[in-house]
């Protein structure tokens, strides 16, 4: 599949990564084989937004990783920002133009920032309902039909109260709390070493979605700082509305208000699971893990990703799936082609609430796996790269304990990737490769902004969720009687709606029993 730089609709660059030799070229249209890049989109500022209820300026300090490269001059976006990066005619001019001439072009007299996004997580027990409750407020993880939009922080307040008690389980057996702060910064400091090393002056900065340090406190560093040139990149390897898309769709209602942000270069690289460096950096770490079974060849690789309602990708185009699919088909290739032939199975863990999410559930494949007379299974965590309450809890726990139930006799896990020096490096590419089309859209005016990437950009993807937002899940086809998933789906559809008909009516009277324990504040 084909992944694409796009130039203002002059044409998109494209890298094959596989081959030795980088082959670049100027194609007008999708061309379609595995030949890939990181995508690289701006954030268009249209109309889509999103209310977080997130405070800028009431949460914790937050302190830019800096680096020991001295940085460029300028303290303000340069008043006209559009860069002029110089379509060559022929492919090699473009890669020696991009290759050789990035850091003349893009770095003097410029202060760049690399913004990490990240889910963020809770640091102590007492984090944990009000970290739900961001989550649950979100309403690019809960969708509501319009009419009850309303309702989404009363009902993300009754969620995260209900659910609170199950995640203090799961934080509190894992140390207390979530180490995805520690661990982002970790390698946002490593990542600007890794730039530093290959003449990228850069400061990084870790936006988190739910909890500190949070994107808003990031942004208000980053204005601070002066920084010019800025390359937003989500540490999700794949996107998902869910994740990435939040947290794009959370950026562009920052940027859409903000003058300085508004004049200020900036690109964004959606997603990175192609990646040569990510994929052979995964490779190596199961490799790893293959040699710890007494007979490496029998052993089937167990990728589990993290689900999303299938809703997201049926109904709202979420390539998230497509995007995993292809990840595990790259991964499984790089490994054969190191001489290994193991199977393979990819299902999606951690489903919460009562819709349908992707399938094959991870829980009921490791039963089936067992079933089938399967010995030993390698789980792989494949949609995060840092270690979190559900590799570190939901995996090494639960699922373990079921697979031995199930009949696996050997268990293993590959650990995330954390700061792997190969996935930083390759992550610090990215970033370079990207600087190029920083701030191609970034213009003054307006009415003059034109997307990056014309087909499937970030802003497209948003705008036909938002559309079918406002309808409910479609009904499962096939009836069954008795306790079975559909009945399952349903009862939890029927409870949503009694939830939703309850907070209507305590909101709209102000009494009832989320008053009483003061869950809601009372009426004015
Ligand atoms: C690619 C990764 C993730 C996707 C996709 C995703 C979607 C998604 N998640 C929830 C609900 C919850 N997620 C929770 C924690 C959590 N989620 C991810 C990643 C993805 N989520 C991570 C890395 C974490 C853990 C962070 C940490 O603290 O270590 C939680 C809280 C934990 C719990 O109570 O289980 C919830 C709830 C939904 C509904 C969703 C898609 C719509
Ligand atoms: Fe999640």
């Amino acid at each position: 599949m084909w992944s694409l730089m796009g130039i203002g609709g002059l044409g998109f660059w494209f890298r094959r990564w596989d081959s030795s030799a980088y082959l670049h070229s100027w194609c007008s249209v999708p061309c379609p084989s595995r030949l890939s890049l990181s995508r690289t989109y701006s954030i268009k500022s249209s109309s889509i937004g999103s209310a977080t209820g997130l405070c800028l300026g009431q949460c914790c300090r937050i302190k830019p990783l800096s680096c020991k490269c001295k940085l460029g001059r300028s303290s303000q976006p340069p008043p006209d920002s559009r860069q002029h990066f110089s379509a060559s005619s022929s492919a090699s001019e473009a890669v020696l133009t991009a290759q050789s001439d990035i850091r003349k072009l893009f770095v003097a007299n410029e202060k760049i920032g690399v913004l990490l996004l990240n889910l963020g997580g809770p640091e102590t027990l007492d984090d944990v309902q009000p970290f739900l409750f961001n989550l649950f407020a979100d309403p690019d993880i809960i969708r509501l039909p319009r009419v009850f939009r309303f309702l989404q922080k009363p009902l993300a307040q009754f969620i995260s109260v209900a659910r609170a008690p199950k995640s203090k389980e799961g934080y509190a057996s894992i140390g207390g709390g979530s180490p995805l702060r520690q661990i982002t910064d970790a390698q946002g400091e490593a990542l600007m070493e890794a730039l530093c090393g290959k003449d990228i002056p850069a400061k990084v900065y870790v936006g988190m979605r739910y909890w500190h340090p949070f994107t808003e406190e990031a942004i208000e560093q980053i204005k601070k700082d002066g920084i010019t040139k800025l390359v937003v990149l989500p540490l999700y390897p794949q996107f998902s509305i869910s994740t990435s898309g939040s947290s794009l769709r959370l950026l562009e209602s920052i940027f859409r208000e903000d003058e300085y942000l508004v004049n200020m270069q900036h690109t964004v690289i959606p997603s990175w699971y192609q990646r040569e460096g990510y994929i052979k950096a995964m490779t190596t770490l199961i490799e790893k893990e293959l040699l710890k079974f007494p007979k490496p060849q029998k052993v089937m690789i167990f990728f589990s990703a993290h689900g999303v309602p299938l809703a997201y990708v049926e109904e709202a185009g979420d390539p998230y799936k497509a995007e995993m699919e292809e990840c595990v088909d790259l991964i499984m290739e790089e490994l054969e082609k190191r001489g290994m032939a193991n199977p393979c199975t990819l299902a999606y863990q951690s489903r919460v609430g009562p819709v349908e999410w992707l399938k094959p559930y991870t829980d009921e494949t490791i039963i089936a796996l067992g079933q089938r007379g399967v010995k030993s299974l390698l789980a792989v965590p494949i949609s995060f790269v840092s270690e979190h309450i559900e590799t570190l809890e939901e995996i090494d726990v639960e699922y373990k304990e079921l697979a031995l139930q199930s009949g696996i006799k050997h268990w293993g896990r590959v650990p995330a990737l954390g700061c792997e020096p190969t996935f930083i490096s390759d992550l610090a590419d990215a970033v370079i490769e990207s600087l190029p089309y920083v701030g191609a859209m970034a213009v003054s005016n307006l009415e003059a902004r034109q997307s990056l990437v014309p087909l499937g950009s970030v802003e497209e993807l948003l705008a036909v969720y938002d559309s079918k937002r406002d309808m409910l899940p479609p009904p499962v086809i096939v009836w069954e009687w008795g306790w079975t998933k559909s009945a399952e789906t349903w009862n939890g559809r029927a409870a949503m709606l009694a939830v939703l008909a309850l907070l209507v009516l305590e909101v709209t009277t102000g009494q009832g029993l989320l008053h009483q324990w003061g869950v809601l504040p009372p009426l004015p």
